[in-house]
């Protein structure tokens, strides 16, 4: 069988088994039962998306994609944080062609995962701020764990949400809620992000969570496969077709905007904060 030749095995565990591309930092496990895809990321200490996690991301999403996977659910290995958003040490005192790299690959992953023809939900098993949440509003559901954080706080740090962020949040929230969380900088608790849409379900454990995904993900069983890719495509063409169209552009307006001063400096003030509350 093709999914059977594709999928090399590393190991085996009741009915659910682990891909070949499972690295460090992202594993992939498979439902054999199910056939859903279960990615999650496991970046110490905060799964801060630095270039070789997007990198790993990017593959594995890559691969769920080309084995048919029924679903794809994101997640995390960290108790308590789904993913800090993008690592601050690579947007803070730049190494010139590596952030280059990491803007590209960032692209790369919110193109995949967003326009992934596999149905997606995120189980948010933590805090999901600003790339975090750009990578659970890419999903086309979300379960999250009570006392936990989302929103895109971009604003907060003196950065700015690209267009395709607003895409994904849009995505989820109407314009009005979407453009005043954004212009805030705001988190949503759990609780407030259930209430605005932000998320669709809350869960008490992560188990719950990855079985309300799967759940939602089981939903499509009876649907046409590719009669609802298309379908969810055309939903996000316009979004994703804006991206591709302005990819160069967006990678030197995001390096100019970056490397101003003024940015440097803030980002330098907020790592610095971070840094002092986690010695407290
Ligand atoms: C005109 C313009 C037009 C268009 C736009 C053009 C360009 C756009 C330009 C820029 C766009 C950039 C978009 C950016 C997106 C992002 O994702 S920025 C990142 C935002 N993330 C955050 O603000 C989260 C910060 N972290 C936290 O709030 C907390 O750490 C936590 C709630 C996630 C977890 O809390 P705790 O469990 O208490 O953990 P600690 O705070 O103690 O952290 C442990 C350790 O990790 C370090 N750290 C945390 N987050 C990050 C991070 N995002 N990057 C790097 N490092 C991080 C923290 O400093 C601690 O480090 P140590 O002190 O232990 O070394």
């Amino acid at each position: 069988m093709l999914r059977t030749k594709v999928l090399s095995l590393v190991a085996r565990s009741g009915p659910s088994r682990l891909m070949s591309t499972a690295t460090k930092l992202t594993t992939v496990e498979v439902n054999d039962k199910t056939g859903i895809a279960t990615l999650t990321m496991c970046r110490a200490p905060v799964n801060g998306l630095n270039l070789e996690l997007l990198k790993d991301l990017k593959t594995s999403i890559d691969e769920i994609e080309s084995n048919k996977s029924r679903g794809l659910i994101l997640t995390s290995s960290n108790a308590t944080i789904f993913s800090a958003g993008l690592d601050i040490m690579e947007m803070y005192n730049p190494e010139k062609e590596r952030i280059r790299a990491f803007w590209t690959q960032l692209q790369e992953v919110w193109l995949s995962l967003y326009g992934s023809s596999v149905p997606t939900a995120a189980a948010i098993n933590g805090h999901s701020p600003a790339g975090g949440c750009l990578l659970a509003t890419s999903c086309e559901y979300r379960v999250m764990l009570p006392k936990f954080t989302i929103g895109l706080n971009e604003t907060q740090l003196g950065i700015v949400a690209p267009k395709w962020f607003m895409s994904s949040f849009l995505s989820v929230l109407p314009q009005r809620q979407a453009e005043r969380a954004l212009n805030q900088g705001r988190m949503f608790s759990t609780e407030e992000a259930l209430q605005i849409g932000l998320i669709d379900e809350t869960a008490t454990s992560k188990e719950e969570a990855v079985e309300k995904c799967a759940a939602f993900l089981g939903t499509f069983a009876r649907v046409n496969p590719l009669a609802r890719a298309l379908t969810k495509q055309q939903f996000r063409a316009a979004d994703l077709q804006q991206l591709e169209n302005e990819r160069k552009d967006d990678l030197e307006k995001f390096l100019f905007f970056i490397n101003q001063p003024a940015v440097q400096k803030g980002l330098g003030i907020y790592l610095e904060g971070l840094k002092k509350k986690a010695k407290k």
